[in-house]
Protein backbone atom coordinates (compact mmCIF):
# COMPACT_ATOMS: atom_id res chain seq x y z
CA UNK A 1 0.00 0.00 0.00
CA UNK A 2 0.89 3.91 -0.51
CA UNK A 3 -0.04 6.41 1.19
CA UNK A 4 0.15 10.30 0.73
CA UNK A 5 -1.37 12.68 3.47
CA UNK A 6 -1.91 15.85 2.31
CA UNK A 7 -1.97 18.45 5.17
CA UNK A 8 -4.19 21.18 4.35
CA UNK A 9 -4.05 24.26 6.23
CA UNK A 10 -5.81 26.64 4.45
CA UNK A 11 -8.72 24.65 3.11
CA UNK A 12 -11.67 25.23 4.82
CA UNK A 13 -13.95 22.64 6.94
CA UNK A 14 -17.19 23.85 5.43
CA UNK A 15 -18.25 22.35 2.18
CA UNK A 16 -19.53 26.26 0.67
CA UNK A 17 -16.77 27.74 1.94
CA UNK A 18 -14.42 25.00 0.51
CA UNK A 19 -15.87 25.07 -3.50
CA UNK A 20 -16.37 29.06 -3.23
CA UNK A 21 -12.39 28.66 -2.36
CA UNK A 22 -11.34 27.40 -6.09
CA UNK A 23 -8.73 29.48 -7.31
CA UNK A 24 -8.82 32.17 -4.57
CA UNK A 25 -6.47 32.28 -1.64
CA UNK A 26 -7.14 28.98 -0.01
CA UNK A 27 -6.51 27.50 -2.96
CA UNK A 28 -9.01 24.31 -2.55
CA UNK A 29 -8.52 22.99 -6.30
CA UNK A 30 -4.75 21.58 -4.71
CA UNK A 31 -6.90 18.84 -2.87
CA UNK A 32 -8.47 17.70 -6.18
CA UNK A 33 -5.05 17.90 -7.85
CA UNK A 34 -3.71 15.74 -5.41
CA UNK A 35 -6.45 13.16 -5.96
CA UNK A 36 -6.08 13.25 -9.42
CA UNK A 37 -2.62 12.64 -9.40
CA UNK A 38 -2.30 10.05 -6.59
CA UNK A 39 -5.48 7.75 -7.59
CA UNK A 40 -6.36 8.03 -11.82
CA UNK A 41 -4.39 6.96 -14.80
CA UNK A 42 -4.97 7.61 -17.91
CA UNK A 43 -8.53 5.46 -18.62
CA UNK A 44 -7.99 4.17 -15.56
CA UNK A 45 -7.34 4.29 -11.54
CA UNK A 46 -4.09 3.05 -9.69
CA UNK A 47 -4.67 0.27 -7.48
CA UNK A 48 -3.63 0.24 -3.01
CA UNK A 49 -3.65 3.53 -2.96
CA UNK A 50 -4.65 5.41 0.47
CA UNK A 51 -4.90 9.15 0.16
CA UNK A 52 -5.73 11.32 3.24
CA UNK A 53 -6.84 15.17 3.20
CA UNK A 54 -6.65 17.01 6.20
CA UNK A 55 -8.10 20.11 6.42
CA UNK A 56 -6.95 22.25 8.87
CA UNK A 57 -9.14 25.70 8.21
CA UNK A 58 -11.98 25.30 10.75
CA UNK A 59 -14.45 26.58 13.62
CA UNK A 60 -14.31 22.86 15.25
CA UNK A 61 -12.10 20.35 14.33
CA UNK A 62 -9.80 19.57 11.44
CA UNK A 63 -11.49 16.91 9.14
CA UNK A 64 -9.48 14.01 7.97
CA UNK A 65 -11.25 12.76 4.61
CA UNK A 66 -9.75 9.41 3.98
CA UNK A 67 -9.79 8.00 -0.55
CA UNK A 68 -9.13 3.89 -0.35
CA UNK A 69 -8.62 3.74 -4.46
CA UNK A 70 -9.43 -0.07 -3.89
CA UNK A 71 -12.96 0.54 -2.72
CA UNK A 72 -14.42 3.97 -4.25
CA UNK A 73 -17.12 3.03 -7.12
CA UNK A 74 -19.60 5.84 -8.47
CA UNK A 75 -16.90 8.76 -9.50
CA UNK A 76 -18.79 11.01 -11.72
CA UNK A 77 -15.61 11.36 -14.14
CA UNK A 78 -12.08 11.70 -14.81
CA UNK A 79 -12.02 15.03 -13.68
CA UNK A 80 -11.39 17.71 -10.61
CA UNK A 81 -15.17 18.54 -9.61
CA UNK A 82 -15.71 14.89 -9.31
CA UNK A 83 -13.19 15.19 -6.42
CA UNK A 84 -14.42 18.35 -5.23
CA UNK A 85 -17.68 17.52 -4.79
CA UNK A 86 -16.82 14.03 -2.62
CA UNK A 87 -14.94 16.21 -0.99
CA UNK A 88 -17.74 18.55 -0.09
CA UNK A 89 -20.25 15.28 0.20
CA UNK A 90 -18.09 14.03 3.42
CA UNK A 91 -17.59 17.75 4.72
CA UNK A 92 -21.46 18.03 4.76
CA UNK A 93 -21.56 14.32 6.55
CA UNK A 94 -19.04 15.32 8.88
CA UNK A 95 -21.59 17.99 10.67
CA UNK A 96 -22.35 17.59 13.78
CA UNK A 97 -19.62 15.16 14.12
CA UNK A 98 -17.62 15.08 18.36
CA UNK A 99 -13.48 15.09 18.61
CA UNK A 100 -11.74 11.99 16.91
CA UNK A 101 -14.85 10.73 15.79
CA UNK A 102 -15.15 8.56 12.36
CA UNK A 103 -18.15 8.57 9.84
CA UNK A 104 -18.19 6.37 6.60
CA UNK A 105 -19.37 8.42 3.40
CA UNK A 106 -19.71 6.08 1.15
CA UNK A 107 -17.66 3.24 -0.16
CA UNK A 108 -14.35 4.21 -0.04
CA UNK A 109 -14.33 7.29 1.22
CA UNK A 110 -14.44 8.00 5.03
CA UNK A 111 -14.33 11.57 7.19
CA UNK A 112 -12.60 11.76 10.24
CA UNK A 113 -12.39 14.49 13.32
CA UNK A 114 -8.87 14.04 14.11
CA UNK A 115 -5.56 15.89 13.82
CA UNK A 116 -2.71 15.76 11.19
CA UNK A 117 -0.79 14.96 14.54
CA UNK A 118 -3.18 12.12 15.48
CA UNK A 119 -3.32 10.50 11.82
CA UNK A 120 0.68 10.69 11.23
CA UNK A 121 0.63 8.79 14.96
CA UNK A 122 -1.46 6.11 13.56
CA UNK A 123 -0.10 5.80 10.10
CA UNK A 124 3.42 5.67 11.83
CA UNK A 125 2.51 2.19 12.93
CA UNK A 126 1.84 0.86 9.64
CA UNK A 127 4.11 3.13 7.28
CA UNK A 128 7.51 4.06 6.82
CA UNK A 129 7.00 8.09 6.94
CA UNK A 130 8.83 10.63 4.71
CA UNK A 131 8.53 14.48 4.55
CA UNK A 132 8.58 16.24 1.12
CA UNK A 133 11.33 18.57 1.67
CA UNK A 134 13.55 19.99 -0.94
CA UNK A 135 16.47 19.82 1.47
CA UNK A 136 15.63 15.82 2.38
CA UNK A 137 17.80 13.22 0.93
CA UNK A 138 17.27 12.76 -2.73
CA UNK A 139 15.09 9.86 -3.54
CA UNK A 140 16.82 8.17 -5.95
CA UNK A 141 20.58 7.77 -2.88
CA UNK A 142 17.79 6.37 -0.40
CA UNK A 143 15.85 2.86 -0.96
CA UNK A 144 11.95 3.53 -0.34
CA UNK A 145 10.39 0.87 1.82
CA UNK A 146 8.02 -0.85 0.72
CA UNK A 147 5.25 0.26 3.07
CA UNK A 148 5.58 4.43 2.36
CA UNK A 149 3.56 7.25 3.41
CA UNK A 150 4.41 10.50 1.77
CA UNK A 151 3.26 13.92 3.83
CA UNK A 152 2.43 17.01 2.07
CA UNK A 153 1.48 20.45 2.59
CA UNK A 154 -0.87 22.52 0.66
CA UNK A 155 0.95 26.21 -0.05
CA UNK A 156 0.99 26.33 4.14
CA UNK A 157 4.60 24.94 5.13
CA UNK A 158 4.36 22.57 7.66
CA UNK A 159 4.47 24.42 11.09
CA UNK A 160 8.33 24.56 12.90
CA UNK A 161 6.74 22.06 16.04
CA UNK A 162 5.68 19.66 13.86
CA UNK A 163 8.95 19.02 12.64
CA UNK A 164 9.92 17.78 16.10
CA UNK A 165 7.18 15.11 16.45
CA UNK A 166 7.60 13.61 13.14
CA UNK A 167 11.05 12.79 13.76
CA UNK A 168 10.30 11.11 16.86
CA UNK A 169 7.65 8.93 14.90
CA UNK A 170 11.22 7.70 12.38
CA UNK A 171 9.94 10.23 9.18
CA UNK A 172 12.60 10.85 7.07
CA UNK A 173 13.05 14.03 4.88
CA UNK A 174 13.06 13.61 1.31
CA UNK A 175 13.65 15.77 -1.51
CA UNK A 176 12.90 15.26 -5.27
CA UNK A 177 14.85 18.21 -6.91
CA UNK A 178 15.87 21.57 -6.77
CA UNK A 179 12.42 22.58 -7.84
CA UNK A 180 9.91 23.87 -5.53
CA UNK A 181 6.95 21.88 -6.83
CA UNK A 182 2.95 21.82 -6.39
CA UNK A 183 1.97 18.71 -4.01
CA UNK A 184 0.16 17.18 -7.16
CA UNK A 185 3.49 17.37 -8.91
CA UNK A 186 5.41 15.71 -6.32
CA UNK A 187 3.34 12.99 -6.23
CA UNK A 188 3.47 12.20 -9.94
CA UNK A 189 7.02 11.81 -9.48
CA UNK A 190 7.17 9.31 -6.13
CA UNK A 191 4.46 7.72 -8.23
CA UNK A 192 6.86 7.17 -11.12
CA UNK A 193 10.23 6.52 -8.91
CA UNK A 194 8.06 3.08 -7.58
CA UNK A 195 6.82 2.32 -11.09
CA UNK A 196 10.17 2.03 -11.95
CA UNK A 197 11.33 -0.45 -9.67
CA UNK A 198 8.91 -2.38 -9.67
C1 LIG B 1 3.99 24.02 -3.01
S1 LIG B 1 4.90 23.05 -1.90
C2 LIG B 1 4.72 23.90 -0.37
C3 LIG B 1 5.36 25.20 -0.39
C4 LIG B 1 5.40 25.86 0.97
N1 LIG B 1 5.17 27.26 0.79
C5 LIG B 1 6.74 25.62 1.63
O1 LIG B 1 7.54 26.54 1.66
O2 LIG B 1 6.99 24.48 2.08
C6 LIG B 1 3.87 21.69 -1.63
C7 LIG B 1 4.54 20.46 -1.06
O3 LIG B 1 5.46 19.95 -1.99
C8 LIG B 1 6.69 19.67 -1.35
N2 LIG B 1 7.73 19.90 -2.34
C9 LIG B 1 7.75 20.82 -3.32
N3 LIG B 1 8.86 20.71 -4.07
C10 LIG B 1 9.57 19.68 -3.54
C11 LIG B 1 10.80 19.08 -3.88
N4 LIG B 1 11.53 19.51 -4.90
N5 LIG B 1 11.21 18.02 -3.14
C12 LIG B 1 10.47 17.56 -2.10
N6 LIG B 1 9.29 18.10 -1.74
C13 LIG B 1 8.84 19.14 -2.44
C14 LIG B 1 6.75 20.64 -0.19
O4 LIG B 1 7.61 20.17 0.81
C15 LIG B 1 5.30 20.65 0.24
O5 LIG B 1 5.03 19.53 1.06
Amino acid sequence: MRAFVLRARSAPTDSKMLLASVGQDAHTEILAHVLMNAIFVAQSHREDIMVHLVLESTQDFSRTISFSSNDITNLTGFHEQAWLDKIAHALDKSLGMGKEQSRVVEPGITVRTISFEKLVGELAEDYQLYMLDKKGDFVRDIELADNPCFLLTDHMPMPKKSFNSLKRLGAQKISLGPKMLFASQCIVLIHNELDLTL
